[in-house]
């Protein structure tokens, strides 16, 4: 099943077109990555996604609704999660309370809000799931750059996403953290669908189902991670040759 597809979608910059026309489809439950060289508009596609930018032109679709014009917490409520660079991370906050933040979030999507216990219960084990739980009470500012790329997957989980789109989630990991990370994605996608952004290709090969190349906001190519290494127009762009 479908569960987003864009149409037409389109970001001007002034005289810049960061994403020209793109016509995109995810289905549930897959692991997408996203790659593309730098400035071939990959952050700003997901930022229409996710509401945290306005299209110029065209529509995002998700789950059969039409949210273009939906602002991003509408859409989170939708069950639309995007975790960004470093930002979202409240660091003075530990890292319980930022994850119950994201946690608290979702459960107010009903109509009482969350008894204290259940929220410290449910943002417990979105921290054990990220490896981070027997570091919860500690300030999320103190985390390495690696860790605090764990807390944003962190909060995102925690808002129980069914797309969970992470932007670049190992930069700054350590190899050792890398092997934990895809294993922690391939979790997640049991019952969500990931949309990845990522530079590392043996992290791209290993998770991904499908890969879409964009470059210069468009699509250059797209296909299982076999037909995509193989794909001369990919090397080109990657390679300058
Ligand atoms: N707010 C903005 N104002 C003006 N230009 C922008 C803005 N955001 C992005 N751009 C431009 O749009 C183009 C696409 O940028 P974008 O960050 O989406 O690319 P990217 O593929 O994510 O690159 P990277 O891999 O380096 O993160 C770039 O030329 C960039 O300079």
């Amino acid at each position: 099943m479908t569960l987003l597809e864009t149409h037409g979608l389109t970001r001007r910059f002034g005289g810049l077109t960061a994403v020209d026309g793109v016509e995109f489809r995810l289905d549930e439950g897959e692991i997408r990555a996203l790659i593309g060289p730098n400035g071939a508009g990959k952050t700003t596609f997901v930022s229409l996604l996710s509401g945290r930018i306005r299209p110029s032109a065209g529509r995002v679709v998700f789950a059969g609704e039409d949210v273009t014009r939906l602002p991003a917490h509408a859409r989170v409520m939708r069950g639309i999660a995007y975790t960004f660079q470093i930002t979202s991370i409240f660091a003075r906050m530990t890292l319980l309370d930022n994850v119950r933040l994201a946690v608290q979030r979702r459960m107010m999507r009903g109509w009482r809000g969350p008894d204290a216990r259940a929220l410290d219960a449910a943002a417990m084990a979105v921290l054990d799931r990220v490896g981070l739980a027997d570091r919860a009470t500690g300030i999320a500012g103190n985390l390495s750059y690696g860790h605090q790329r764990l807390l944003e997957v962190a909060m995102g989980l925690g808002l129980r996403p069914r797309l969970l789109i992470l932007d670049e989630p190992t930069q700054g990991l350590s190899d050792a953290e890398i092997a934990g990370f895809v294993d922690l994605v391939r979790e997640i996608a049991r019952d969500a669908t990931v949309l990845l952004i990522e530079h590392n290709m043996g992290v791209v090969m290993e998770l991904a189902h499908r890969i879409t190349v964009m470059e210069m906001g468009q699509i250059l190519a797209e296909g299982p991670p076999e037909a995509i290494r193989a794909d001369a127009e990919v090397q080109r762009a990657y390679l300058g040759g």
